[in-house]
């Protein structure tokens, strides 16, 4: 989410996350102040490689309640940022950590962050670390070893609903927790489309 007046558009059709880029490259790089939310969305600030200090004082200003990290971070660099995290904050935050999946991506890297994240976040592998806008094979999840919840992410939009409704139905999708959309639903870079949310979002109640 990029502008205010679209934040509290989308946030009607309460989504359980909105997501904020502290990562200047992007074009949905967010800059701003993030309007009052209704308590039961929980704040996530997306960073890729930034450092724990940056990504500290963000969490603070915008008191987020979820951290995605979505760069190279490695466990050691996790397990530094929430020690400092647990210094700083009453709560602790949730840690949200993304992976780029190509046709060989090989789930066993997955073994070194299971005690230090809550959640994987599954990404299409592409040119940019996130944000390219086209899905990935679901089936590769039939691999997944791991019984820690995961976002599917990755090029997911109003066409990908009943497929989408087909995968959730599948052993694949046994620890699917969450399904991130992006950039299929923007009218422009980070602006996004209620209407068409509110549409996908009916196709997958509808159905699940
Ligand atoms: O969306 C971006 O511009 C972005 C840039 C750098 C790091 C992460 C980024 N997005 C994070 C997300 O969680 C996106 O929702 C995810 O990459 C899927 O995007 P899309 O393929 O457009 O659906």
């Amino acid at each position: 989410m990029k502008h205010p007046e679209n934040i509290l558009e989308v946030a009607a059709l309460q989504p359980d996350y909105l997501g904020f880029i502290f990562y200047e490259k992007s074009s949905r790089f967010f800059n701003d102040l993030i309007p009052k939310l209704p308590k039961s969305i929980k704040k996530v600030g997306v960073f890729v490689n930034a450092s724990v200090e940056h990504i500290v004082e963000k969490a603070n200003i915008h008191e987020l309640q979820a951290i995605q990290l979505h760069g190279n971070e490695t466990p050691e660099f996790i397990k530094e940022l929430v020690a400092q995290m647990e210094r700083f904050f009453e709560q602790s935050l949730t840690i949200i950590k993304a992976f780029s999946i190509g046709d060989d991506f090989d789930f066993s890297v997955l073994q070194h962050f299971e005690d230090c994240c809550n959640y994987y976040l599954f990404d299409t592998k592409g040119k940019l670390p996130g944000g390219n806008g086209y899905a990935f094979s679901w089936t590769i999840l039939n691999n997944y070893p791991s019984t820690k919840p995961y976002f599917l992410s990755g090029g997911i939009g109003l066409e990908e609903a009943e497929l989408l409704n087909v995968f959730l139905k599948t052993e694949a999708a046994a620890y699917c927790y969450a399904i991130d959309l992006n950039s299929k639903f923007e009218i422009e870079a980070g602006r996004k489309d209620s209407k068409t949310l509110g549409v996908f979002k009916n196709k997958l109640i509808g159905s699940n």
